[in-house]
């Protein structure tokens, strides 16, 4: 495992052992973003709400997420992503609450998940989607932690870097599997990563999301060619004047 995500784990354990457990009630029924996906005529594009990050630093760290989501909607987003780690992305769950309360679109729990009672709490906070790093699981606990949240409904992204993650997470059969453009051992971020995976994997029964260093128009054409379907897109639209515009940019024609 990459140092940075095994510190990230590391510390996500100490906060997990401080947490209670509840007993929840499944009176809300998430929204599906598979459903969306597989209506749609051009490239999704998942906006997301992300204050910092461990390898940029701050990000625009004083946003507002409601106002933020409202832009995004706006600019015709699918899912919002709301980064709810706190140590190492400026984060929390009334982020995510405010996101939920102040927009339509499914929203997606982006944390380092590796126990249930997170799965909870993202639920109860509103999430209809949750992400599961590959490489920060193994197959036993992964695959417990998907059912888990489609025990509620939640959809999951399942994200992989590699291609022994990639055919890790295929043995899911999951609906969703995220490419990260980013490693996180070295933080170099290239979107060939997403082309030279799908070139391999694309034609598996799932459908796949680019994730990290989308940009430009440009980059959302190169991931529509590679065989992406959404983008997930932080940094870019957290740092432009007008995160409507480019949105719209990146929703091209599939
Ligand atoms: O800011 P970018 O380069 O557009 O990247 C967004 C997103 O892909 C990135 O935040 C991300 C992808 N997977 C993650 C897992 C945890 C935290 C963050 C992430």
């Amino acid at each position: 495992m990459a140092a940075i995500l095994e510190e990230i784990i590391s510390y996500k354990r100490i906060e997990i052992e401080a947490m209670g457990t509840q007993e929840i009630i499944k009176s809300r029924r998430p929204a599906s973003f598979k459903k969306r996906l597989e209506n749609a005529d051009t490239m999704s594009v998942i906006g997301e709400v992300k204050r910092a990050s461990p390898s940029k630093g701050d990000i625009n760290i004083d946003i507002d997420p409601k106002a933020q989501a409202e832009k995004y909607v706006k600019g015709g987003v699918d899912v919002i992503s709301v980064l709810t780690d706190r140590n190492y992305f400026k984060g929390s769950l009334r982020d995510l609450e405010a996101v939920k309360c102040a927009v339509d679109v499914p929203v997606l729990n982006k944390d380092f998940i590796i126990d249930e009672r997170q799965i909870d709490r993202a639920y109860l906070y509103g999430a209809d989607i949750i992400l599961l790093i590959v490489a920060a699981l193994d197959d036993e606990t992964l695959k417990r932690l998907y059912d888990h949240a489609a025990s509620y409904g939640m959809e999951c992204i399942v994200e992989v870097h590699t291609k022994a993650e990639m055919e890790r997470a295929l043995k899911l059969e999951p609906e969703i599997i995220g490419i990260n453009n980013r490693d996180l051992k070295t933080f170099e971020v290239d979107i060939a990563n997403t082309e030279q995976l799908l070139e391999e994997f694309g034609d598996a029964d799932t459908i796949f999301i680019a994730e990290s260093g989308i940009r430009i128009e440009e980059d959302a054409r190169r991931m529509k060619d590679a065989g992406a379907r959404a983008l997930l897109v932080g940094e870019t639209l957290m740092r432009a004047e007008h995160p409507e515009q480019v949105i719209e940019s990146l929703k091209v024609a599939l």
